[in-house]
């Protein structure tokens, strides 16, 4: 019996193709960039499973190119925005992302961008790195504290819910979330449910960790960031688009919110010569959300399980 084709589009770990390997035949783009889209289009042809990462689009042309007897993308990640999942659907086609395995990694590398940007850290390592740490001085890079003060959530699925919960030892005085659905998990935490609105107008720390869709696409805009305090500090690791990097930037530049931190931009990689480069209020990080050792071979089994479900049912 022949086996189930996979393509793999990336490098990924080999305890994921080994796995693959013991039922499929599999094809891997065997490098840590992106494979080209004349590359991608060739070696999908006639294949059971596209295994992805976040960087491929996936979509009609792919599609059509993979034939019709593909059964399943299964992307290596938890955004599944890459993929044309309407399409897939309307042609039978599964797809699978990782959702679980990454939450814990996700909800960290947020808490350690609040901190940082909070405590104004980047500033500190520069003036370390630049010889101008001199005496101990009462006024010098000031930050904000934790402790007492108001943390909103946009988006309280796995991530959000996971940043309230380490949060709240920090003695924040209330956490505040919005999202399209009231989630009572944020009962436990005291959490309270709150309208857009109340949200912005009342975190001290707004942290957005949602879903990038039709509403959440350009949300935080010029409007929305004159509702926030301007001692705010927004915090972004869900997806780049859903904040507009203009609008951020003039209000950061004018004082309209204090500060950001952001793990994901729009456009990403953020060009080197962007404004918000050079400010000291913006710590950018590039898209580490998920990158510890544990969550990426997580992520990388679990795709190749994913796709194994599909191709090799019991
Ligand atoms: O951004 C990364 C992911 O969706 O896994």
């Amino acid at each position: 019996m022949t086996k189930p084709r996979v393509y793999v589009t990336r490098q990924v770990h080999d305890e994921a193709l080994e796995l693959l390997r013991e039922k499929c035949s599999v094809e891997v783009w065997n490098s840590d960039e992106l494979v080209p889209r004349d590359e991608l289009l060739k070696k999908v042809k006639g294949v059971d499973a596209i295994f992805c990462t976040i960087n491929d689009i996936i979509d009609e042309e792919v599609l059509n190119a993979a034939g019709p007897q593909l059964k399943t993308v299964a992307t290596m990640s938890v955004g599944t925005h890459h993929i044309s999942t309407y399409e897939c659907k309307s042609r039978n086609i599964y797809v699978a992302n990782t959702p679980d395995v990454a939450s814990d990694s996700a909800a960290e590398l947020t808490v350690a961008l609040l901190l940082v940007t909070a405590r104004r850290c980047l500033e500190g390592i520069e003036a370390v790195k630049n010889g101008e740490w001199g005496k101990w001085k009462p006024m010098w890079i000031c930050g904000t504290e934790l402790a007492q003060r108001n943390l909103g959530i946009l988006g309280f699925g796995r991530v959000g819910f996971g940043v309230a919960r380490r949060m709240k030892p920090f003695g924040v005085k209330r956490i505040l979330y919005h999202d399209v659905v009231h989630a009572c998990m944020g009962d436990d935490l005291n959490a309270e449910y709150v309208d857009l609105d109340t949200l912005l107008q009342e975190s001290d720390f707004l942290v957005i960790t949602c879903a990038l869709n039709g509403i959440t696409q350009g949300l935080f805009r010029k409007e929305i960031f004159k509702k926030m305090k301007s001692t705010a500090i927004l915090i972004n690791t869900s997806r780049g688009p859903i904040v507009k990097t203009d609008d951020l930037t003039e209000a950061l530049q004018n004082g309209e919110i204090a500060a950001a931190g952001l793990d994901i931009t729009d456009p990403e990689p953020l060009p080197t010569d962007h404004p918000l480069h050079a400010m000291d209020n913006c710590i950018i990080l590039p898209h580490l959300g998920t990158n510890t050792t544990q969550a990426r071979l997580d992520m990388a089994i679990n795709t190749a399980k994913n796709i194994l479900a599909m191709v090799c049912p019991r």
